[in-house]
């Protein structure tokens, strides 16, 4: 990796993630030690260090759908209990490392079964490895809490069955539902009865939405879905005109705006699928100045050789972002969460203020 540098105040701020892939997260000598143990012989390097680049430069294409490929190496290798466990328990390890507070880290229960595990197993190995990686984690001084998303692909037909799933679980550490997968020809209402059965059993979800597409698939997450969250939403400025001396906003921008519809941003992750130009150039800083509720997020911290430290630091040194703006976009993320009301509060309260105030931040000053 380059000579980038986090800042000690970065490190040390408490964060909040609610846009991480599980299967895009794995340390690259997990999937060596994992693709051996199962004979999964199809890894494109064998050298920790070789895969790891391997991983950014393949997910660098300008291309979501080039990006989404890399994946099929993960996803080899957490089709046991024993992988998904392990898998599960180094993503809290990791994101703790990392300063993070609070964590949704999602997956698609569908993507896990091809080795005979039930998605219920899927489902419970997972949990298993979260909850011992956070006790690890707080034995070493750490305090971490790692709620699951069930992800369903959007261009498969199994989202009914995840929102059940998860419905299921809903208070077993499973905290939502998202769809992500190839975004240009499947649009969100493809999955409605999912959205719809969800919403029946006042349950959350977020939608990838206005990555790879732009602002009809943003509309129908929110006006034909009904979603709580946008994944991505980055393509939102569309409805922004910029050309005057004040932006001004289209209806379904200011719609998101006014409503408060949390956008969970990932700077490099846009970067790599050709989705924004530069960190300098990214959406993500005029949606925070039009104050716009926006989280940073890592999306995959494998194929774009990131952490939510990493990507706070690149809009500290790029686009201008001070400790204030990054304890303001924390707070968003905790107001944003899906766990109850109270436990957002304490976390806020008792973890996210505190850690800035440490750093000498206290209130948002624009
Ligand atoms: O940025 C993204 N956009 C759309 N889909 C994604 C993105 N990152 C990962 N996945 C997809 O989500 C699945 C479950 O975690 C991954 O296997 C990948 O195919
Ligand atoms: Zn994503």
């Amino acid at each position: 990796m380059s000579e980038f540098v986090v800042s000690p105040e970065v490190a040390a701020a408490p964060k909040a993630l609610l846009h991480d892939h599980l299967d895009g997260g794995l340390r690259p000598q997990t999937i060596i030690d994992i693709a051996d143990e199962i004979g999964y012989r199809a890894l494109p390097a064998t050298d920790p260090a070789d895969l790891d680049r391997w991983f950014r430069e393949s997910a660098d294409s300008g291309s979501l759908v080039r990006y989404l490929e890399t994946f099929a190496h993960t996803v080899a290798v957490m089709q046991t209990e024993a992988g998904l466990y392990r898998v599960a328990k180094e993503c809290a390890l990791d994101l703790a490392a990392d300063g993070v507070v609070y964590a949704e880290s999602r997956y698609a229960p569908e993507q896990h079964v091809d080795g005979g595990l039930t998605m219920e197993a899927v489902v419970e190995a997972v949990n298993a490895g979260f909850r011992d990686g956070e006790s690890e984690a707080a034995a070493a001084g750490n305090t971490i809490q790692v709620r699951a998303l069930l992800t369903a692909m959007r261009h498969a037909a199994r989202a009914r069955e995840i929102a059940e799933l998860t419905v299921r679980y809903r208070d077993a550490g499973v905290v939502g539902f998202d769809i992500a997968g190839a975004e240009a020809g499947y649009p969100p209402t493809r999955h409605l009865d999912a959205f719809e059965y969800l919403q029946r059993e006042n349950s959350r979800f977020t939608i990838h939405a206005g990555e790879a597409f732009g602002l009809p698939s943003i509309w129908e997450a929110i006006q034909w879905c009904g979603a709580d969250r946008l994944g991505h939403g980055v393509r939102i400025v569309d409805d922004i005109d910029t050309s005057g001396e004040v932006p001004t906003l289209g209806r379904l921008s200011a719609y998101v705006k006014d409503g408060r519809i949390p956008l969970e941003m990932c700077p490099t992750s846009n970067l790599q699928t050709g989705a924004a130009k530069s960190y300098a150039a990214h959406p993500i800083t005029l949606l925070k100045d039009l104050r716009f509720r926006v989280t940073v997020n890592t999306d995959n911290r494998l194929m774009s050789g990131t952490t939510q430290g990493r990507e706070m630091q690149h809009l500290v040194d790029k686009a201008r972002w001070t400790l204030a703006d990054l304890r303001w976009a924390t707070i968003n993320a905790m107001k944003s969460a899906f766990i109850p009301y109270d436990e957002r509060l304490a976390i806020i309260n008792d973890q996210v203020k505190p850690g800035y105030a440490a750093l000498g931040v206290v209130s948002y000053v624009p």
